[in-house]
């Protein structure tokens, strides 16, 4: 895999996300742990336990950890981006990029809270990249969309792909699609486990102990992904295979049918999809009013 050379990472945030960044990017030797910065707003015991597990740098003061980084990754909840960006916009490196990973936050909303921050005198144009993995992050099989903002150079492309690709398979996309990635593939982790646990229970109530449900549940997704992944052949086409004229697994599907299974996943993609949306709009409404 490709190294990103002698950069220095910012982390702005130390949760469950950017402890899956971390890791992807260590263990595959993207970045070596004496390229990373990290701070968080004030969990040193959570600093502590990432320095121990990754050998990253860490610092309670963001000052400290990102005044000489030539990457700040925004790695808090959204509605914490427009404070903590306002807190570092007086003295982040001017050439600095930024890549946020907060779900709804504009690359609009991200300029504006470090162009308009107290004590910040540098109003030029910004190279911020939107992003949006998932949780499968942590086993370095995320599907992330990215955008990047009009300022960013082909350089830049170029590293984020890298270090994006550290933690699974990375898209490039036009801005105006990340609330739909978020909806579809940053969300769809959950999805995915809300039916593991309906097939487990599903298989509970047909008689098979939970060990051996869970077992056989786990297996008949991985091995499903796995058919879908190396493309065998399209999804309606294997649903097909399995499925035998006037078969149990016609009878099974009839069911789902009944309870409208496909509107129903369909309804919740486009409802995460518009909350992304109105994430975005309730943060830009705070940056602008703070
Ligand atoms: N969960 C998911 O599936 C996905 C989440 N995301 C996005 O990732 C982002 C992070 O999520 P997650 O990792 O779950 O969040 P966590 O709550 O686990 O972590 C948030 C981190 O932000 C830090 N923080 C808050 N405010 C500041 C500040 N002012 N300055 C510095 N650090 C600050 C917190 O520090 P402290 O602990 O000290 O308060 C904490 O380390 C979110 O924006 C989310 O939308 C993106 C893709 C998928
Ligand atoms: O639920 C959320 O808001 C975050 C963003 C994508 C996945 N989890």
């Amino acid at each position: 895999m490709k190294a990103l050379g002698t950069l220095h990472l910012g982390f702005l945030g130390a949760g469950a996300i950017a402890e899956a960044l971390i890791r992807g990017l260590t263990t595959t030797g993207v970045a070596r742990p004496e390229q990373i910065h990290v701070t968080n707003r004030g969990n040193r015991s959570r600093l502590e336990e990432l320095q121990l597990r990754y050998g990253v740098n860490t610092y309670a003061l963001a000052s400290d950890a990102l005044a000489h980084v030539d990457v700040i990754l925004i790695c808090t909840k959204p509605r914490d981006v427009p404070t903590a960006l306002t807190t570092i916009a007086p003295f982040v490196p001017r050439d600095v990029l930024y890549v946020s990973i907060a779900a709804g936050v504009s690359i609009a909303t991200i300029e504006s809270s470090l162009t308009t921050a107290k004590g910040c005198l540098d109003r030029s144009r910004k190279r911020i990249v939107r992003a949006m993995p998932n949780t499968s992050s942590v086993v370095l099989c995320s599907a992330t969309g990215y955008a990047l903002s009009h300022a960013c150079t082909p350089e830049d492309e170029a590293v984020v792909r890298t270090l994006l690709s550290a933690v699974g398979r990375a898209y490039p996309l036009d801005e105006s699609l990340l609330n739909a990635v978020t909806g579809l593939s940053g969300s769809g982790p959950a999805y995915v486990y809300y039916l593991a646990e309906a097939m487990t229970q599903g298989g509970i109530d047909v008689g098979l102990d939970p060990h051996t449900a869970t077992e056989l549940v786990v297996e008949t997704l991985f091995g499903a992904a796995q058919m879908l992944r190396e493309r065998v052949a399209p999804p309606t086409a294997l649903r097909k295979q399995v499925t035998s004229p006037n078969g149990t697994t016609m009878a099974g599907l009839a069911v789902l049918d009944a309870y409208s299974f496909t509107d129903a996943v369909r309804a919740a993609i486009k409802r995460a999809t518009e909350r992304s949306a109105e994430l975005g709009d309730e943060f830009t409404r705070e940056a602008q009013e703070s």
